[in-house]
């Protein structure tokens, strides 16, 4: 009798891409491999599709080539979703054809960098300051690619000790610091207001930095493991005073990392998608344990 399968709720699946870089003894800098990590995602994309199109320094090569292609005539028919008004203002000197959410409510593919990314493709996003309208567009695509050099993997969400914001209103923006450097005091939790200096020639100033929805960033920075994510996730959120915190928790279908080492794509299998390969093979219930490892391991490798 063919058995369904344990209890997998997700699974990472990790294969080398083709290109392996090590062979070579030339040190890449860091944006060369933001570049190689963009441009290898953007061999998913099709003609014809509904593209996310991400914010930051590693996704704006992304957006940069689906624009080269575009030109060269190897794309087609596309509409790009930009998730701020940076990457709206390059779509457009790139002539890529924009839309947004109310007109195309569910998207093929998003593309975007992330500040950090854990073990279970759960990312910290937004140190670039566009995080809520990432969220939203990358929370309606089919397939959300994460593109990243390898400084980004980390340990457990927090661990780079930089910081996780969250998008405020801007009324009363010390209470709500304050509520949420309280609410992770157990995690050594230190809240900043997200600022940049001003000068108007005459003299110099420190301003809050406004989102593209007009709002406030507060930047966590945590000494420890903020442990439970989705508790913390769901405590940030219902303090009222918060739009959007930076954990996209469960999010990413796809990691695209390069590194010294060459480009690795992590993919997260979801438990349906297990199933449903799982049902491919005929698994009996007195194989041995080393053919059940041998059957899921061709699953996640395939
Ligand atoms: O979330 C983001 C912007 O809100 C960026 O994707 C993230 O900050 C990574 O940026 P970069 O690619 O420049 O390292």
């Amino acid at each position: 009798m063919a058995i369904p399968c344990p209890h997998f709720n997700f699974a990472i699946s990790e294969k080398p891409a083709m290109e392996t870089l090590s062979q070579s003894p030339v040190v890449l800098v860091q944006d060369e491999l933001k570049k190689i990590a963009a441009y290898k995602a953007v061999e998913m994309v099709k003609s014809g599709m509904v593209i996310g199109l991400g914010t930051g320094s590693t996704a704006k090569h992304a957006v940069d080539r689906i624009g080269e292609l575009l030109r060269q005539g190897k794309l087609e028919d596309i509409i790009g979703i930009p998730t701020s008004t940076k990457t709206h203002e390059q779509a457009l000197s790139l002539g890529i054809p924009l839309s947004d959410l109310d007109s195309h409510p569910v998207l093929d593919i998003a593309i975007d960098g992330a500040d950090e990314v854990d073990p279970e493709l759960n990312l910290v996003k937004g140190r670039g300051g566009s995080l809520l309208r990432e969220k939203m567009v990358e929370g309606v695509c089919k397939k959300f690619v994460v593109i990243v050099d390898e400084s980004k993997l980390v340990k457990y969400i927090g661990a780079s000790g930089l910081a996780m914001p969250v998008e405020i209103v801007p009324f009363c923006w010390k209470f709500t610091a304050q509520r949420l450097q309280e609410f992770f005091e157990y995690a050594g939790c230190v809240a900043k207001l997200r600022t940049f200096a001003s000068s108007n020639g005459m003299e110099n100033c420190v301003l809050p930095f406004v989102t593209d929805n007009g709002n406030y960033l507060v930047d966590l920075y945590f000494k420890g493991d903020i442990g439970d994510l989705k508790a913390a996730s769901d405590a940030i959120l219902r303090l009222a005073g918060v739009v959007e915190h930076g954990m996209f928790l469960d999010m990413a279908t796809t990691v695209v990392v390069a590194g010294e080492l060459g480009v690795t794509i992590k993919n997260k299998i979801i438990r349906e998608e297990i199933l449903s390969r799982l049902y491919q093979f005929t698994i009996y219930e007195d194989d041995s344990p080393q053919i059940l490892v041998f059957s899921l391991r061709k699953i996640l490798m395939s």
